[in-house]
Order: structure tokens, then C-alpha cells, then sequence
């Protein structure tokens, strides 16, 4: 786990007066999933975005695997796939399932229906769903739509080596779940890091005690948009860092400010 794979050098962003990422370096290796944590409002969903390269930074630089990346992703020069499982999960309300998750293919390849039908199907055994692709996402619980929303991200062309993730971003993956499914959705994030190599690093976001302790190996603290303290989940439970403490113990007392 030597290789840096996605590398944010001095990345800024500002929305109006609000400077949300302020000189933020951040490398994340091949192979390493990285919990991003932090209070609310501090940047965590801003800086997926600019990773996955739905947003551009006002400053600072991006490389992917090395390439610098100039512009969004739109402008596929990446040379490695990057997926975004978002924290709503996103899906089109009048579409099925199938549709939901086979969305881009059937829009955008030549691939006949039937085949992008059987990807479909794949993806979704892979989340641990069979014989749901006709229903509705009205028809499914939180859970379940979020990990439809898995299956839409880990979808590829087979046809394009590029098009399949080799980095999964995901933004809350488990806000809203009981902690049994929050659970189901943690060996999820782990299982599909170990399958043949789909999404084998990727980083996440999250508030939720249980799935930063089961699906981060490094934790990355963020605050007043920097990076501020990093480390493993031990540390993290024994570091003497105030931060890390008042966040740990949610006092209100301490750096960290609270807002109202
Ligand atoms: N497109 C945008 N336009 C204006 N302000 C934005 C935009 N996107 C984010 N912000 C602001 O940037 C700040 C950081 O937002 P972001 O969603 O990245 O925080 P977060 O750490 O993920 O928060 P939370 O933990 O509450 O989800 C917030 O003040 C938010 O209102």
C-alpha cells in the first residue's frame, strides 16, 4: 500500500465567504480505505466532490495515479474509475431498478439490452439483492436503496477497461439505517473492497461511530478546512489530540466551535 493513487495538493474552495477547503493536502493509497470525519459543515461532502471530480477546486492540484487532472470528469481523462455512492440514494423515483442502476449503459453504450439486463443483475447479487430489478425504489427500504445505489456505482462497460471504479467515494453510506442495517451496509463497503478488485480503495465519509471503527484503516479529521489530525482507529481512541478528544467524547466545551 505504498502508491498513491489520488493526491490533493493545496486544494481551496469557496462558496461566496464561506472558505470551506483551505489548503488541504490529502493522499490516499491503492488499497486504502480512508474514513473522512470531521463536524458538520466542515467540507467532508466538498472534498468527495472534488476528488470524484464533480467539482473543481478554486486552487490546488489533483493527480489521479500520478496524472494531473485538469477540468471535471466529465472530461474522462482520469486514468483510473472513480465512483460516487451519494448520501441520498439518488435514484430516479418513476424508473425501476434495473433502469436505476443500468442507467448510464442504457443510455449511453451500444451494448444490447439484454446484456446490460444481465449486468444489471450481476451488480446487484454482488449488493446482496436478487429478483428486485422491476420494482419500484418506492417499494424498497432505506437500506436497500442505498445499496442500489451501491450496484448503480460499481456498474461498467465491460466493453471500456476504464469505465469500471477502481475508487469508490462514499458519503454516508449508513446516516438514516437502524444499526443492524448500518451494519449489513459496513460488510458491504469491505466485501466489495475485497471482490476482484471493483472499488478496492475507496474513501468515506460518515458520523456514525460503528462504520468508521469497521470501514476505515486510516482516519482523516477535518476542520475549519484542513486536514487536522490523521491516524488509525486506535489512535484515534487514545490520542491526547483536543480535537479528537472533544469530538470523541461530544462535549461542547472545547476547540471545536459550536454552532447553533
Ligand atoms: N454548492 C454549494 N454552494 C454554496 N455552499 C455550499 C455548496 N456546497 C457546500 N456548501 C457549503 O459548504 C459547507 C460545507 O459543506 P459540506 O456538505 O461539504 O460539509 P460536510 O462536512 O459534509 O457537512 P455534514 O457533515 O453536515 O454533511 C457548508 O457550509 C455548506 O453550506
Amino acid at each position: 500500500m505504498t502508491e498513491p493513487l489520488i493526491e490533493l495538493k493545496g486544494i481551496s474552495k469557496t462558496f461566496g465567504n464561506n472558505k470551506v477547503l483551505d489548503n488541504v493536502d490529502l493522499t490516499i493509497y491503492r488499497g486504502e480505505a480512508v474514513g473522512i470525519i470531521g463536524p458538520s459543515g466542515t467540507g467532508k461532502s466538498t472534498i468527495l466532490r472534488v476528488i470524484a471530480g464533480l467539482l473543481n477546486p478554486d486552487e490546488g492540484e489533483i493527480y489521479i495515479q500520478g496524472v494531473r487532472r485538469d477540468g471535471l470528469i466529465e472530461d474522462g481523462i482520469d486514468p483510473v474509475g472513480i465512483g460516487m455512492v451519494f448520501q441520498q440514494a439518488a435514484l430516479f423515483d418513476s424508473l425501476t431498478v434495473d433502469e436505476n442502476v443500468g442507467f448510464l449503459l442504457y443510455q449511453h453504450s451500444k451494448l444490447a439490452r439484454s446484456r446490460i439486463h444481465e449486468l444489471v443483475k450481476e451488480r446487484l447479487e454482488m449488493v446482496g439483492l436478487s429478483d428486485i430489478g422491476h420494482l419500484f425504489p418506492s417499494e424498497l427500504s432505506g437500506g436497500m436503496r442505498k445499496r442500489v445505489s451501491f450496484a448503480r456505482a460499481i456498474m461498467s462497460n465491460p466493453d471500456n477497461g476504464k469505465d469500471s471504479p477502481e475508487v469508490l467515494l462514499y458519503d454516508e453510506p449508513t446516516a438514516g439505517l437502524d444499526p443492524i442495517a448500518s451494519t449489513v451496509i459496513e460488510d458491504l463497503i469491505r466485501e466489495l473492497q475485497l471482490a476482484n478488485g471493483v472499488c478496492s480503495t475507496y474513501a468515506i465519509v460518515t458520523h456514525q461511530d460503528s462504520t468508521i471503527r469497521r470501514t476505515a484503516d486510516r482516519v482523516v479529521f477535518l476542520y475549519q478546512g484542513k486536514v487536522q489530525w490523521q491516524g488509525t482507529v486506535s489512535e484515534m481512541d487514545s490520542t491526547d489530540e483536543p480535537l479528537i478528544k472533544q469530538f470523541r467524547s461530544g462535549n461542547v466545551q472545547g476547540p471545536i466551535q459550536v454552532v447553533n
